[in-house]
């Protein structure tokens, strides 16, 4: 198999055959499921007197509707209540695996498969969520399906799939100070859009991405979507089998060896063909953050509002729906922009290294009067670590609150939500319209270093100004 990409390894050795349609059925090694998009899925099987295949390939947890205040049972909201009960049901009546709330291995589910060594190279990964690209960190093949595929995940352990074509994105360089994953992969999604990655799988590659640590990687991958590219990875490496050794379902002994050369094996080869691909510097990345109403709409933060004419002609009708929606002008800094609400959180950013480099900038300043900040870690792991270390205290200190683990305010399926107008500076993925609990709420993306720049001056503020004065 030389010349091969990762993605057509692994596509390769999962697929157990070709359909009538032309389509592959792919087995799925690793199957993730929370409350949102399973319990559809287990009525569908009922109804057709179907069972679980193999139940130790599904691995669930609840997230998206867990409050981060009071998590005290009954939930408040009668239909959370309903949906975590009939999550806890399936489990048990199919026999899955499912970290529960006080399991203290809970959390988003992107965060705690990677966290506990489920997610392995060259594996496939479902999950009915579109972010889990998030564990192509790994080099696994890793993307996001509907509830109708849940059930079919469920009965089958295979897929009805097309396969995609592969786009190398190849980045080299040092990143610059105050620069982060966040703005590498909101960079490369306002250069290449919103669509550009539809059909395909991007490969992450360079040694800009082989200087990352593995939650930086998950930042990048996490975001793939957000470029239209169901699937995101990047080939497993040193700084891979570092991370995964040792977690609760990594091999071990003589098999972690053997693990290890199997997943050397399986990187994609040096003169592998690929369908595209494009070049980026690292150099000329600044801390990026969105203006508009979809993750392409961002700009460098000592940029100005773009003016229609600047975009290309079939950007211009979105972006005059953003000026409107957002009530930012053209040609105006996003420097200085008034916020109400900052976010710390999320599959993309609310990893302990996240949590460090936020409290880093948090540590001896005070957020802003008038501005509710909160920090919500990714998961019970992440917190009970956080804690460990003393971040809480540095995130209490500054003003910030500290909360249970949960999706929280990166999508508001739970009580965390913006009010009215509020515009928020959120470290999440997604700031489309009403996404965060209000109708007409705003959310601004951008890394946690930046959101904490802006919940301790009040608004958009550049994060190297203050990097300059942080001891
Ligand atoms: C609720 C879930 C299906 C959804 C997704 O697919 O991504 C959510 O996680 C999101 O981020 O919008
Ligand atoms: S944190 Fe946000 S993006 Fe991630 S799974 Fe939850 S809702 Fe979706």
């Amino acid at each position: 198999m030389s010349r091969a990409t990762l993605f057509d390894k692994v596509w390769d050795l999962h697929t157990v055959g070709t359909l009538a349609s032309g389509q592959t059925q792919l087995f799925i090694g690793l199957h993730l499921i929370h409350e949102v998009t399973s319990p559809q899925a287990f009525a569908m099987l009922r109804e057709r007197s179907l069972g679980v295949l193999y139940p130790g390939r599904t691995v669930a947890t609840v997230d998206h509707i867990v409050p981060t205040q009071s998590q005290q049972r009954p939930f408040a909201d009668t239909l959370a209540e309903q949906m975590i009960r009939a999550l806890e049901d399936n489990c048990a009546e199919f026999g899955i695996r499912f970290y529960n709330i006080g399991s203290g291995s809970q959390g988003i589910v992107h965060v705690i498969a990677p966290e506990q060594g489920l997610t392995q190279p060259g594996m496939t990964i479902a999950c009915g969520d579109s972010h889990t690209a998030t564990h192509g960190a790994f080099g696994a093949i890793a993307f996001g399906i509907g509830t109708s595929q849940v059930r079919d995940v469920l009965a089958t352990q295979t897929l009805a799939l097309d396969k995609l074509k592969v786009r190398r994105i190849e980045m080299n360089g040092s990143l610059c100070p105050g620069v982060f994953a966040k703005d590498v992969i909101l960079h490369i999604i306002r250069k290449l859009g919103v669509k550009a990655g539809v059909g395909y799988a991007y490969e992450f590659a360079g040694s800009t991405f082989e200087a990352m640590n593995m939650e930086e990687r998950m930042t990048v991958c996490n975001m793939a979507i957000e470029g239209g590219a169901r699937c995101g990875y990047i080939n497993p490496d040193a700084v891979t089998y570092a991370y995964l050794k040792g977690r609760d379902f990594a091999p071990q002994g003589a098999d972690w060896e053997r693990a290890v050369a199997w997943w050397e094996n399986l990187r994609s080869d040096p003169d592998a063909q690929y369908d595209d691909t494009i070049h980026f510097d690292a150099a000329e990345i600044a801390p990026t953050v969105t203006w508009g109403i979809t993750p392409g709409q961002g700009i460098a933060v000592d940029e100005t509002v773009p003016w229609p004419e600047e975009l290309p002609g079939e950007d211009r009708p979105l972006a005059e729906e953003a000026y409107r929606y957002m009530d930012l002008a053209p040609g105006v800094p996003i420097v200085g922009t008034k916020v109400d609400v900052c976010f710390i959180g999320s599959c993309t950013n609310g990893r302990l290294s996240d949590l460090r480099e936020a409290a880093k900038l948090a540590r001896g300043r005070h957020v802003a009067p008038g501005v509710k900040a909160f920090v919500v870690p990714g998961s019970e792991r992440v917190k009970q670590q956080a804690e460990a270390e003393g971040l809480h205290a540095v995130f209490l200190e500054a003003g910030f609150e500290w909360r249970e683990p949960g999706c929280s305010m990166c999508l508001a399926m739970n009580p965390d939500r913006l009010e009215g107008r509020q515009l928020s500076a959120s470290s999440s993925n997604r700031n489309f319209k009403g996404r965060q609990g209000s109708a007409r709420g705003r959310t601004l993306l951008m890394s946690p270093a930046m959101v904490v720049a802006a919940a301790v001056q009040g608004h958009i503020t550049d994060v190297r100004t203050l990097l300059e004065a942080t001891p």
